[in-house]
């Protein structure tokens, strides 16, 4: 079961040691780079769009949430059968796409999502689908928002497949993915509902639900406690900022405080997050750019994109990710994410500091990772990188 609220925290055996000055003094003089505000944001509000993404997000946290309660009380989380977390990622997907169109009706809908109904159309998979509509009608249910008669399979199934849009350049596009950090979610650990608009193929709003992330710092070292109120929900809009309030609407913390990422400037104060699963980033090269950064602090390790809400509280001051080779990064993995960061004050590139180019359709061709700062440690960060991978590649 998890720790902290669901919450993991596992710490690297290598100590860190302070090992290159160089990097640290480039990095304190750097002065802070200009924010791109894209010109986007002067055209168009994009209100009504993200009031209707949080609806859905939050409403598709709530399905989740109960899903994963019944997954841990049954406890077979530790098995391998994906049935349970399949319901869950399908249900989540049929929500987000039902209240979207929803609530947007006037406008054209395109969305560009994880999952489809391919494999639910097979004969076998009656009873999953039964299972799937029973939880999406019984969250609207409850929700009580929307007078709809109750759902059909078919009006199900068809939910799911509004999500197969390709995404691209041009108009909007709604990004989703319905649980991001599968793993995390089946070990009863983080996972992310992650909702994004593309407009012209940039990201121009955000939506991170993050049900098993507390409100409170996760900073390492920091102080958990345990009654430490769980459930986060992200929001950022291009040009206005990211807030975070509680996923709890009744909350004393329901009402949205803006966030920041952590003003660090020297690595040797910073700690970062990366994945839990070794399978999904080298641990071995983050370890040697935070030995060069001079980073003390041992890695925090958490499932999702929940590192991108996390580190746009300032929880944490890095994130790095660097997927094995062959990998390709999908756009619902960071859209909302790195809108959370970049608007909290922060900066998202790959590892040649390239910015994240989220108009060529589901892939992000980019270059060997995705690493994640604020503005000042950013050159420096990328200098580690950019030597951590030569010395990698120069010893295979
Ligand atoms: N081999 C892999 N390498 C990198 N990322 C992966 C890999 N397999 C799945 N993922 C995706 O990585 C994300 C989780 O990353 P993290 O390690 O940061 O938690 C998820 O989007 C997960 O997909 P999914 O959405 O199906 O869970
Ligand atoms: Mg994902
Ligand atoms: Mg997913
Ligand atoms: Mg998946």
């Amino acid at each position: 079961m998890a720790i902290n609220g669901g919450l993991r925290i596992a710490n690297s055996n290598s100590p860190f040691v302070v090992s290159l000055f160089s990097t640290k003094a480039s990095c304190l003089r750097v002065s802070a780079a200009v924010r791109v505000v894209s010109s986007l944001s002067s055209m168009a509000s994009y209100d009504k769009e993200l009031a209707a993404a949080k609806k859905a997000a939050s409403l598709a946290a709530r399905l989740c949430q109960k899903v994963q309660k019944a997954l841990l009380q049954s406890d077979v989380q530790s098995k391998s059968d994906k049935s349970p977390v399949t319901i869950a990622d399908y249900g989540s997907q049929a929500l987000v796409s039902f209240v979207l169109e929803k609530e947007l009706s006037s406008e054209p809908f395109s969305l560009v999502a994880e999952e489809d109904s391919e494999d639910l159309r097979k004969d076998d998979s009656q009873e999953i689908v039964g299972r799937i509509t029973e939880l999406v009608n019984n969250t609207l249910a409850n929700d009580g928002s929307y007078n709809v008669s109750t759902l059909s399979r078919e009006d199900v199934l068809r939910a799911i497949d509004s999500g197969k849009s390709e995404g691209g350049p041009q108009g909007q596009h709604w990004v989703l993915d319905p649980i991001d950090g599968t793993k995390g979610f089946v070990r009863g650990d983080q996972y992310a509902i992650a909702l994004a608009l593309l407009d012209e193929g940039k990201v121009v709003l955000g939506v991170l639900a993050c049900p098993n992330l507390p409100l409170a710092s996760i900073a390492s070292g920091g102080q958990h406690s345990s009654n430490s109120e769980i459930g986060c929900l992200f929001f950022a809009k291009v040009g206005a900022g990211t807030y975070m309030q509680s996923l709890d609407s009744s909350s004393n913390s329901s009402s949205p405080v803006k966030v920041q990422v952590s003003a660090i400037e020297n690595p040797v104060e910073a700690s970062f997050f990366e994945s839990y699963e070794a399978a999904h980033s080298l641990h071995d090269l983050s370890s040697s750019i935070a030995k060069k950064l001079g980073v003390k602090a041992p890695p925090v390790r958490i499932d999702s994109q929940a590192k991108y809400g996390a580190l746009s509280k300032g929880d944490g001051a890095i994130y790095l990710r660097f997927p094995h080779k062959g990998y390709r990064e999908k756009i619902w993995d960071h859209a909302a994410g790195s809108i959370v960061v970049t608007e909290a004050g922060g900066v998202v590139t790959d590892a040649a500091g390239n910015p994240l180019d989220f108009s060529r359709g589901k892939y992000l061709d980019l270059d060997t990772g995705i690493i994640v700062t604020n503005q000042k440690l950013m050159p420096c960060l990328l200098k580690a990188v950019r030597e951590s991978i030569e010395e990698k590649s120069s010893s295979l």
